[in-house]
């Protein structure tokens, strides 16, 4: 089993670049489906397990992918027949394998797939999805573990609410609604970054849609689709795990490939316990204080504080001086990530939806297993500040979403490798692309 090793107790310095966005990518490459003529080519792809994932689902279609992880170029020919049905085996893997439904069904009348299942961080229901194809005319069938969605001829415009803003209810919408007949709106809509993204994918492609970004989407269905250009938006969520982790070393990066605009919640969170934050040309400069000050955050829908944000956030408010309160609205059990923080001896606990954190805790290093992506983060992040050398197992969560974070952490000073079962340092190395695709494929 491969493991994390970080000794706590290095201030970082620096300069890390942050990869393309995750949870933009997942969901532009699924939008490829739809297009029945030419070829699409996504830049700044990041080389991340659910990429390698979500292509296994494309090629699966039957679609064409070529992954080109040196240039972080994913190219995708979907014009001949697709299969309609996506199997148990990716979307265990990956919740976001669901995003196919909405293009299949729009471009072929029919897709089946795999029904998610919760995971750690909640039970992840996928109904709004569902409410929102049937709105626009599709018959809906759950059984034996998947799901089926079927029409006859072109869905049609419908309007819609959705009962919260889900992220991935609005994108699975909002690209069956493309080659829908006639007018859709999707009311109370994400407005997340990552939806902004895809509409523009989506109007490359030559959709007509507008209003993503606001809580009213509008979408005017057309035809067909085709293939198109388009370049996925800096990861928000991985800058500010690489804004913690200057900020809880009372470090100094320059963390480059940051669009400030989408972390203004984060931003104001960190200045107000103290960190400052200087925007540069090329990125946002993170100074750490020589005391955080402790505050309560509650996660929220964008521009919201975001979820994917929360744990490491609880490892920064470890730190602080005095008492913090961090409450999870948006995930219903993200907080697997507190039993590990106290086996290094945090001081805190949970009370309901909210976790109480007594502050200036003196960290201790455990082993220490990571239950989902960002519990993985922040694990490492309080471990970059522990006594001793912490130990971080389930790594398989953390090559979901970080592109070489180690490496990154080592290059700012930290000192962290990862091993493999015999104890073998595996990385930070140098690793060639091909490595890469054999370790993760
Ligand atoms: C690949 C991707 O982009 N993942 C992100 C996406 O997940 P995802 O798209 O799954 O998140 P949603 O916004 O859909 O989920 C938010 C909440 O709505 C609930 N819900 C959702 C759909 C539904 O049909 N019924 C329902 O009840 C969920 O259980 C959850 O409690 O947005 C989340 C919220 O910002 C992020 O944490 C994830 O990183
Ligand atoms: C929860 C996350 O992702 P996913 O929706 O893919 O599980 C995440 O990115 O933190």
């Amino acid at each position: 089993m491969e493991k994390i090793i970080v000794r706590g107790g290095q201030q970082l310095n620096g300069t890390v670049k942050v990869e393309g966005a995750k949870n933009a990518v997942l969901p532009v490459l699924a939008a490829s489906l739809i297009a029945s003529e030419g070829k699409s080519v996504i830049t700044d792809v990041p080389v991340l397990a659910d990429v390698y994932t979500i292509n296994e689902v494309l090629r699966n279609l039957n679609a064409e992918v070529t992954f080109d992880a040196e240039q972080n170029t994913v190219e995708i020919d979907a014009s001949r027949r697709l299969r309609t049905e996506a199997p148990f085996e990716y979307v265990r893997k990956m919740r976001a394998s669901v995003l196919v439904l909405g293009p299949l069904l729009a471009r072929y009348g029919h897709a089946n797939v795999a029904m998610p299942g919760g995971c750690a961080i909640g039970s992840r229901p996928i109904d709004l999805h569902l409410k929102g194809f049937e709105a626009m005319g599709a018959d809906i069938h759950v059984g034996n573990g998947f799901v089926e969605a079927k029409v006859d001829g072109r869905l049609k415009g419908a309007k819609i609410y959705l009962d919260m803003p889900s992220v991935g209810a609005t994108e699975n919408i909002m690209m069956a609604a493309s080659l829908a007949d006639g007018v859709t709106t999707i009311e109370n809509a994400a407005k997340e970054p990552e939806i902004v993204d895809l509409a523009n994918y989506l109007n490359k492609m030559g959709a007509d849609i507008v209003g993503a970004g606001t809580e009213t989407i509008r979408i005017q269905g057309v035809e067909k689709l085709h293939g198109a250009t388009h370049t996925i938006i800096p990861d928000r969520i991985e800058a500010g795990t690489f804004m913690v982790a200057a900020a809880i070393t009372g470090g100094n990066v320059l963390v480059e490939n940051v669009e400030t605009e989408h972390l203004r919640s984060v931003i104001s969170k960190l200045e107000e316990v103290g960190v400052t934050i200087k925007e540069e040309e090329t990125g946002v400069r993170v100074i750490g204080p020589q005391e955080l000050k402790a505050t309560d955050i509650k996660t929220l829908p964008y521009p919201g504080f975001p979820t994917d944000m929360q744990s490491q956030m609880m490892a920064l408010m470890l730190k602080a001086n005095g008492t913090s309160v961090l409450t999870e609205t948006v995930f219903e059990n993200r907080f697997m990530h507190v039993e590990e923080f106290r086996r290094m001896n945090a001081k805190i606990k949970i009370e309901g939806r909210s976790v109480i954190i007594e502050g200036l805790n003196d960290l201790q290093g455990a082993e220490v297993a990571a239950t989902d992506l960002r519990a993985a983060a922040s694990l490492i992040l309080a471990g970059l500040v522990a006594e001793g050398r912490t130990r971080v197992t389930q790594l398989k969560h953390l090559d979901r979403g970080y592109v070489n974070i180690v490496g990154k952490l080592a290059a700012l000073g930290a000192d962290i490798v990862r091993v493999d079962e015999n104890d073998n340092v595996i990385e930070p190395l140098p690793v060639t692309a091909e490595e890469k695709i054999a370790k993760l494929s």
